[in-house]
């Protein structure tokens, strides 16, 4: 987790500063308490688990009488550390699941999103976790939208050594690639296959629509064990929509969230979590292979309060 300490450094910390800043100035008035509920309102925690938090520090400061920079940091580690909710199973399915015929299969990832989010990015450095774990990894181009989708994918695959499967038909039916993926990856008995799948189609009933359909066709052969819904960080109450939008229609089992290396607003994880009542599971710090973590809600806390 030292990676993601030193990624959220040049953010992150910036808003774990100010808070500490501001609750162990010695002189907490009213207007110093507006400018701590400011700054969690900014970093979008949003607004219910920021009048939980307020309420906790007002207590904590009544009780405790005192505001030395180490203790604040103590009682604020405890109350966010709670927040972000390290209870929550963070565990990918990406190992062979059992079969009552005993064979085992594949477990299926589905990875969603609207496009720009860093979806393709993301399934490509997940394979590549996956691969340093000795998992045998395939990869379904189900974006057909979009004719460098599946390029870029399969670049991607070629780069963590692991096979892509993808129509050389431009609009070929995504279900119907998922379909096929998931039949190599059984035939192949490799340990997971990941779908990745398009974020833009001609609107957005049609997206919707599609991505019910690829998971119902997978499902003919296959149970899907993971729907990711990936989400950029930096896109604030936007990407909260989003992640209500795709939650009505596939039921999500954990989020990546994405450029929070880009963003002071760290506070997203716990508003999504709480949103879609599923766990931020990864973390994406950058544009390079390796800037894909899992997400670590102490380390996250502790790299905040630096
Ligand atoms: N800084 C930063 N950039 C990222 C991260 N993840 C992805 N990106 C960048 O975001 C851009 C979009 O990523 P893609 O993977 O192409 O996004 P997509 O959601 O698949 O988009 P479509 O293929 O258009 O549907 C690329 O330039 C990525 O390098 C991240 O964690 N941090």
């Amino acid at each position: 987790m030292r990676k993601l300490r030193s990624r959220l450094a040049r953010s992150n910390t910036a808003f774990g500063r100010a808070l500490l800043g501001l609750l162990s100035s010695g002189k907490l008035d009213e207007e110093a308490w507006e400018e701590v509920e400011e700054t969690l309102l900014l970093s979008d925690l949003g607004t219910q688990a920021t009048s939980e938090l307020m309420a906790s520090l007002k207590t904590q400061v009544k009780v405790d009488g005192s505001s030395a920079e180490d203790e604040v940091r103590t009682w604020l580690r405890e109350d966010l550390v709670r927040l972000v909710d390290p209870t929550m199973d963070r565990r990918i399915a990406s190992s062979r699941r059992p079969t009552d015929d005993g064979e085992g299969r594949p477990a299926v990832i589905m990875v969603v999103g609207v496009n720009g989010t860093g979806k393709t990015t993301t399934v490509g450095k997940l394979a590549r976790v996956l691969v340093a774990e000795d998992r045998d990894v395939l990869l379904g181009a189900a974006d057909t939208f979009r004719a460098a989708a599946a390029d870029q994918l399969q670049t991607w695959g070629a780069r963590v050594g692991v096979p892509t499967v993808r129509s050389d038909r431009e609009s070929a039916d995504p279900a119907a690639v998922a379909f096929d993926a998931v039949k190599a990856g059984i035939e192949g008995e490799v340990d997971v296959v990941i779908l990745d799948t398009a974020g833009r189609l001609h609107n957005k009933t049609n997206l919707m629509d599609e991505l019910g359909k690829i998971k119902r066709v997978v499902e003919k052969q296959s149970p899907v064990d993971e729907v990711i819904l990936v989400l950029d960080a930096t896109t604030g109450q936007n990407g909260l929509r989003q992640a209500e939008v795709f939650a009505q229609e596939v039921a999500i089992t954990g989020i990546a969230l994405t450029k929070l290396d880009g963003t002071a607003k760290g506070g997203i994880v716990v508003a999504v979590q709480r949103q879609l009542g599923v766990p931020v599971k990864l973390v994406g710090l950058g544009e390079g292979p390796d800037d894909l973590a899992p997400f670590d809600p102490v380390a996250f806390v502790d790299a905040i309060l630096e």
